[in-house]
């Protein structure tokens, strides 16, 4: 006689971990959102390997994001960007957290689609600002008026970064909320 053995329910983490299989999860958004952040609780949580394109950047440039701005100007950071990304893709699953601009880069956004399952971090103006205004690292912000720039930023990105395949609302609740939030996100991409 076959006995049947019931198995415990997976945990929220395993499921997702499962719904990722070999991909990896790209986490996109404004600045603020909360991609570095959240792509590092995430990843510990499944378990993998977690990398951040603007540390990768700034590593192998060996100088700051400011910098490389001032010095080279955006396209060539974004051309870093693009072959920062793609490097950083090839070996999943990863949680890859990008800079704010990546995926808004046609480019960049190819290699994304085809690397990865993405997840998009969606926030609302007062959140972003309310995180962003305490640093002054952003050189896009660097203007007369930042709120009303980041404000701009959101109505030119948003459509695109509504081409990821998630979107999770990125709020102030704790950091786990979010963080069970995307996992749930993610294993409910094996079930639709
Ligand atoms: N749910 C949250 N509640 C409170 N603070 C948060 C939350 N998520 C992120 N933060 C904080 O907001 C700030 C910005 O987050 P983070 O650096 O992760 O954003 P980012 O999306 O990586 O931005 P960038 O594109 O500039 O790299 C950090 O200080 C982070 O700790
Ligand atoms: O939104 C953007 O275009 C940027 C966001 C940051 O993560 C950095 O990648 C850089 O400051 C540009
Ligand atoms: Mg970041």
């Amino acid at each position: 006689m076959t006995e049947l053995i019931e198995q415990p329910p997976l945990t929220l983490a395993a499921e997702a971990r499962a719904a990722l299989g070999k991909r990896n999860l790209v986490l996109i958004g404004l600045m603020g959102a909360g991609k570095s952040a959240i792509g590092r609780m995430t990843a510990q949580a499944l378990g993998i390997p977690f990398v951040d394109s603007d540390h990768e950047i700034e590593r192998v440039s060996r100088m700051s994001i400011p910098d490389l701005f001032a010095t080279y100007g955006e396209a060539e950071f974004r051309a870093l960007e693009t072959r920062v990304i793609k490097r950083l893709l090839r070996s999943g699953p990863r949680v890859v957290s990008t800079g704010g601009g990546a995926y808004i880069n046609e480019n960049t956004r190819r290699h994304i689609k085809r690397g990865g399952l993405t997840v998009w971090l969606k926030a609302d103006l007062d959140v972003l600002w309310e995180r962003v205004s305490k640093r002054d690292t952003r050189p896009l912000l660097k203007t007369e008026n930042p709120r009303q720039t980041l404000e701009n930023l959101m109505n030119t990105r948003y459509p695109i970064y509504a081409e990821a395949e998630v979107t999770v609302i990125s709020r102030d609740v704790r950091k786990e909320t979010m963080v069970d939030e995307v996992l749930a996100a993610i294993a409910a991409t094996r079930k639709t």
